[in-house]
């Protein structure tokens, strides 16, 4: 299994605790984490990505666990193994689109990918040159998903990806994580709500736990 998880569970301040059920994905499965707003997905994708800390149980990720690790050689293990997708592309908007693919090997002090060979891969080579800044949303969420893969991550983890697609988009983006994730044997974790999601990953599970 590259990401199983035991026992988690998570609280905020002056809140309750959040259930967590066990995880485990292995190379080239996907999943969804489903639930309703509030229940506690993006603290389970922060708690998968060693972002936040659970306050039981605990998350391994390609046999490590992320509860061994201090803070400086996690951030380092989260470069390397770890590709991240947000809702919206968190990219540097001035920069151009492959200077931005340049940076996750240089911060997970990994080689990385041929960011070129990538892009041709997500079809928008031709914007590889272009500023973050004149890309459409679509375009800019396939960048992030090129950014995340860069590392050949072992997980890739990704928060509502889709939200803020139009369906054409939408679909895009779902297969070309799938199909990245199968290519690099990767286990892909997908958190959302989005229908057209779920007609393309049948695996899921519920948060909380019930
Ligand atoms: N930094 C924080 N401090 C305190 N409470 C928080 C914090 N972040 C989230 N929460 C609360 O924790 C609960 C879970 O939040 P989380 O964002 O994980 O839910 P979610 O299922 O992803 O929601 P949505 O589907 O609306 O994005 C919510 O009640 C939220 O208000």
């Amino acid at each position: 299994m590259l990401v199983k998880t035991q026992n988690l569970s998570f609280s905020y301040p002056g809140a309750g605790d959040i259930r967590y059920p066990d995880l485990g994905v292995g190379a080239g499965e996907s999943l969804l984490i489903l639930g309703q707003s509030g229940s506690g997905k993006t603290t389970f994708l922060n708690l998968l990505a060693g972002l936040l800390t659970p306050k039981t149980g605990e998350v391994q990720i390609d046999g490590q666990n992320l509860n061994d690790l201090s803070n400086q050689k996690l951030d380092q293990f989260r470069g390397a193994k770890i590709g991240l997708v947000f809702q919206k592309p968190h990219l540097l908007a001035p920069l151009s689109v492959l200077d931005n693919l340049k940076l996750a090997p240089f911060f997970g002090k990994t080689e990385g990918q041929d960011p070129l060979e990538l892009l041709k891969e997500l079809q928008i080579q031709a914007k590889a040159n272009s500023p973050i800044q004149s890309l459409s949303e679509g375009e800019a969420q396939r960048v992030s998903i090129a950014r995340a893969l860069m590392n050949k991550p072992k997980v890739i983890l990704a928060d509502e990806p889709t939200s803020s697609l139009d369906d054409e988009n939408a679909e895009i983006v779902t297969r070309l994580l799938q199909q990245q994730a199968k290519k690099i044997n990767a286990a892909l974790i997908v958190v959302t709500h989005d229908q057209r999601v779920k007609n393309l990953i049948p695996n899921f599970v519920q948060v909380p736990q019930s």
